[in-house]
């Protein structure tokens, strides 16, 4: 991926990033490091071999790849320190309020005890907000490959940690594994947990995985969502309801989703009056952070600046955050508002 060039408009622009998975945050470098420090064995001799391996033709080829990754974190001091560096690296990037996804199911299953996990991804959630004054939320996913029961035992593994997490999201294989798989694990998520909620849908899976999470998981975002295109009757009441779609441009054109950046379709759903917000995904893994991800859908469908603030504006008002701590932002984002 040849770098891309970031305008001052999108590096000064105050951001929300609502879809980013930490575990996909570990640079190649990191997952060389922690391998060593860990006496772990990677089939990659260096971080320039990580990084050929990075090219992906679907959704699974890139899972292989986030799951072999993830196995290098071992220790709580591991999950401190990719979720800090991943904090330092969004608050260079102007990102005022994230929204981390964390994959639980991925760590237990190895043998993590999940208060190591816990307790060391939200001390470093903590301490980014000291040191940067930005906000964040913890976001549960579920492994949707795996069957309900045991989306409910992650569930109850959390709940020691509930008031401290804002969300349950869902990802992994998308294609056989529809929303309604997840019921029961949405109902305790919402109602016993008291958890937004949001869903992987319409990444590979079609429109109606994205009807499927709405009307039957009753997500209140939908993660990509970009499917939703070939059903408009969906696409109206995405708009009509204001249900924001975290999308992920460069994470799109890496798996495959669109054949280049110019064929992607974020243009045109933000042009159908949806809720578009711009987000990283696997930002190590798929060549960009949230800025580069501004300027690629800038270079390659002639956004002006008008369109770009108001999906960075759309962040804050899809964040999970209270309302004083939304008016704030707005006011910040509002200094920001292009004159033409
Ligand atoms: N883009 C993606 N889709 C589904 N699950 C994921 N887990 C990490 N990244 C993902
Ligand atoms: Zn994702």
């Amino acid at each position: 991926m040849t770098d891309i060039e970031i305008s001052p408009f999108i590096a000064d622009l105050p951001k929300a990033e609502l879809h980013m998975h930490l575990e996909g945050s570990l640079e190649p470098e990191t997952l060389i490091r922690l391998a060593g420090r860990n006496g772990l064995k990677l089939p990659y001799a260096d971080a320039e071999a990580v990084r050929r391996a990075y090219s992906f033709d679907s959704l699974q080829s890139f899972l292989d790849l986030f799951y072999l990754g993830l196995t290098v974190l071992q220790t709580g001091r591991d999950f401190y320190d990719m979720t800090a560096a991943y904090l330092a690296r969004a608050a260079r990037e102007n990102v005022r309020h994230a929204e981390v996804f964390l994959s639980p199911q991925a760590h237990v299953r190895r043998g993590i005890p999940i208060a190591e996990v816990m307790d060391n991804v939200l001390a470093a959630l903590a301490d980014a907000g000291v040191r940067f004054g930005m906000s964040s939320g913890l976001i549960v996913v579920i492994q949707r490959q795996f069957d309900e029961s045991d989306a409910l035992d992650m569930i109850a593994a959390v709940k020691p940690w509930r008031d401290r997490i804002v969300g349950l999201g869902m990802g992994g294989p998308e294609l056989g594994n529809p929303p309604s798989k997840f019921t029961r694990a949405y109902d305790v998520g919402r109602c016993d947990c008291g958890w937004h909620t949001m869903a992987h849908a319409g990444e590979e899976g079609g429109a109606d995985y994205v009807r499927d999470a709405l009307h039957t998981l009753k997500c209140e975002r939908i993660d990509h969502g970009v499917r939703c295109e070939t059903d408009p009757d969906l696409v109206r009441e995405l708009a009509e309801r204001g249900i924001p779609l975290t999308v992920c441009p460069m994470s799109n054109c890496m798996l495959n989703v669109f054949p280049d950046m110019a064929s992607h379709n974020i243009r045109r759903l933000h042009e159908a009056g949806l809720c578009i917000t711009v987000n990283s995904d696997d930002p190590s893994y798929f060549g960009g952070y949230i800025n580069a991800n501004f300027a690629a859908i800038q270079a390659s469908l002639g956004l002006a600046d008008k369109d770009l603030w108001q999906m960075a504006r759309n962040g804050f008002t899809s964040a999970f955050i209270s309302e004083e701590q939304r008016r704030i932002y707005l006011d910040e984002i509002e200094a920001h508002r292009p004159k033409v």
